[in-house]
């Protein structure tokens, strides 16, 4: 089939969707008989009963002697009364069956031993200390009903009732086609243009989690008659086929024809950000999701679409997220078009529970590795205001969101260090850090979303670091700085520095391309400071607009030679094999609200950031010092 672009797409409600979908009424799996010892996880296909009962005796619950009760009547304190060993009284052990007769256990420490008797001091009642026939199970009593998944109890109720295999539904298998020109296998490293085949371990876990069995199909090229033939034979011997990418309207995306040619699409476009290009269709009866390629659209599609398939394929209701009623911290707006799901941040500073919106690019996978939850935002919504309620549906446990400590501002690698040593020495506790810049960082204090926020602002008139800046923006709330590290400051060149630039001077040289930070970014204000001193001029300076949001975003547009020089920190020079020229040494400070200071999880943070070890590890990076780590540089009232 010759290459052509198609324009297909529709924008199918997702309600509509699923009731495309799921009017095919995909049928359970068959049944299939297994050991009960490897059933846990399955899940039953038919009700299953006990076959004896537990305990199938009347069995001693108590160490001691077994007795019969009306042997016992008349005994007190007062009045003592003996019974016959072996006679009246037999010596039993937890577990062991009572002896014909006996209907009560007396347990050791209440009675005292003779050579041939024991002495008690108490009557009993019938059946104390011990366990009937069928406490637990009673023959022929139902154990699970179908439709049940085992967990590790319910298949020891199920071998204490005697049973030893059990019929529970085949696992659906899930073939999983990875499809694209450009995907090379993980282990070899990707040339221009080429990309790590990942998703199909994404994909893999998923299936997995919801009861799935995944088989991992090898790499196919954009070819139609080779992925024609993947999914032909997928479809036969699986009871669900994902195909991934190729789903929108690029030259090489042959999903949705590949399904029409086979079998039917039912669905090209569901209206969900991000996600849309999902394709739902049936080829020889069995369900094909073609799955977008980016990997946020894709778990996203699988979610809405493959999640409940697989719990309706093993008879199972598909269970829900539990949620968390939380404040959205920015605004966002968001296309009337579809049904967002906006990754994010939670975290509970103060009383509240605060949802920091993660990047919201579907190529970025890490969104989701750091996110704590989704926020739906639905179609018919424009999108969400500062400071709004939303549900946030978790992906993690509260207790997890209860022990993280929100920093929002200006990014530092030396966060990343004292984040992992964090989790490292109070194992559960992690550090959630959110770059906005470092008077970013001062809002989100202001508006009581972080717990702290990493500043590091240079004052022009004063030359002092941050200390003006929170007296100005947060008059009415006392804050301290707590020095975090001292780092070097200065312009980032290609390795060699073929431009020769040696000084601040440099940058109004016709022939330098420079790339800023943001507004608000400390980094620009050293650099406006600069400017100022030397009274240079900003127009002077080609590229003083182009702005970017961290060290890093600078160090790779210097990389990639769009500029030749910016300013940032020496580690980020150095991750991308820059040279680095210093400028200034800056205080790098966290900038501590009262409240926050006496929040249990920010003083064991503050205790490691005072830690032999962190300062260790943070001496050990190029251009960042530790002589002031810890100290409190200032003290707001
Ligand atoms: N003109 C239009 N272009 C695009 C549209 C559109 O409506 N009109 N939709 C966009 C949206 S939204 C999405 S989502 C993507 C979906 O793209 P495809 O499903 O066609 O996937 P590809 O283009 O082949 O790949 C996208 C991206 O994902 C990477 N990828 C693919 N497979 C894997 C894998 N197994 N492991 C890791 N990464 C994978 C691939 O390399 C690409 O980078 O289309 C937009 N375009
Ligand atoms: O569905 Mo696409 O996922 O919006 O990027």
């Amino acid at each position: 089939m010759k290459e052509k672009r198609r324009r297909y797409l529709h924008n199918t409600s997702i309600e509509d969707a699923l009731n495309l979908f799921f009017q095919k009424g995909w049928q359970e799996t068959a049944g299939e008989t297994v050991e009960v010892t490897a059933a846990v996880g399955r899940v039953t296909a038919q009700a299953v009963f006990a076959k004896i009962s537990s305990p199938h005796y009347h069995a001693a619950a108590m160490d001691g002697v077994a007795v019969r009760s009306q042997d016992t009547v008349g005994a007190a304190e007062t009045a003592p009364k003996r019974l016959r060993l072996n006679e009246q009284a037999f010596p039993v052990d937890t577990g062991n069956a009572l002896p014909a007769g006996c209907d009560a256990v007396i347990m050791a420490e209440d009675i005292t031993e003779f050579a041939e008797e024991v002495e008690i001091t108490a009557s009993v009642a019938p059946w104390q200390h011990v366990r009937p026939i069928g406490e637990d199970i009673v023959a022929t009593e139902m154990l699970l009903p179908a439709g049940h998944r085992l967990s590790g109890v319910d298949a020891g109720a199920l071998l204490a009732g005697g049973i030893t295999q059990v019929e529970v539904r085949k696992q659906p298998k899930v073939t999983v086609i990875p499809t694209g020109n450009e995907l090379v296998t993980p282990g070899t490293p990707p040339g221009p243009g080429q990309i790590i085949e990942y998703n199909s371990t994404v994909f893999s876990a998923l299936v997995s989690e919801w009861g799935g069995e995944p088989l991992r199909h090898d790499i196919v090229r954009d070819n139609f008659d080779q992925i024609l033939e993947a999914v032909a034979n997928a479809a036969q011997n699986s009871d669900v086929v994902l195909i991934n990418a190729g789903s929108s309207a690029g030259r090489r995306d042959y999903t949705a024809d590949v399904v029409a040619q086979l079998g039917e699409v039912l669905v090209h476009g569901v209206a969900v950000r991000p996600g849309k290009p999902v394709i739902l269709g049936v080829v020889e009866k069995t369900p094909v999701i073609g799955v977008p390629g980016y990997p946020v659209s894709a778990v996203v599609a699988l979610e809405i679409f493959l999640k409940p398939l697989l719990y309706r394929l093993q008879g199972l209701a598909e269970p829900a997220r539990p949620t968390l009623r939380s404040v959205f911290s920015r605004q966002v707006t968001s296309p009337l078009s579809a049904e967002e799901w906006v990754r994010v941040k939670v975290g509970r500073v103060g009383e509240r529970y605060v949802a920091t919106p993660l990047s919201r690019g579907s190529g970025v996978i890490t969104s989701l590795v750091r996110a704590d939850g989704i926020v739906r935002i639905p179609q018919q919504k424009e999108g969400l205001v500062a400071g709004e309620e939303v549900d946030v549906e978790l992906l993690r446990a509260p207790d997890h969101i209860d022990r993280t400590v929100v920093c929002i501002g200006s990014h530092d690698l030396t966060l990343d260090i004292l984040g992992d040593l964090l989790s490292r020495t109070y194992p559960g506790h992690t550090l959630s850090s959110a770059h906005v810049g470092s008077t970013g960082g001062i809002m989100a204090l202001r508006r009581k979303e972080a717990h702290l926020a990493g500043v590091h602002l240079l004052h022009e008139e004063t030359g002092q670091y941050n200390i003006p800046f929170l007296k100005q923006f947060l008059p009415d709330v006392p804050v301290t700085l707590v020095t975090l590290v001292e780092r070097e400051q200065g312009l980032m060149v290609p390795a060699g520095n073929p431009k020769g630039i040696a000084d601040i001077e440099d940058l109004t040289r016709p022939d330098v391309s420079f790339v800023n930070r943001q507004r608000g970014a400390g980094t620009r204000l050293l650099l406006d400071a600069r400017l100022k001193e030397k009274g240079i001029s900003a127009e002077a300076i080609s590229g003083y607009d182009r702005e970017e949001y961290t060290h890093l975003s600078v160090a790779a547009a210097v990389a990639a030679g769009s500029a030749d020089t910016g300013l940032g920190v020496a580690a980020a020079a150095k991750s991308l094999g820059l040279d680095f020229i210093p400028l200034a040494k800056e205080r790098y400070d966290l900038a501590i609200p009262q409240a926050s200071l006496q929040d249990e999880n920010v003083i064991k943070l503050l205790e490691v950031a005072r830690s032999t070890e962190f300062k260790q590890t943070v001496d050990g990076l190029d251009g960042y010092h530790t002589d002031k780590t810890g100290e409190i540089a200032y003290q707001g009232e």
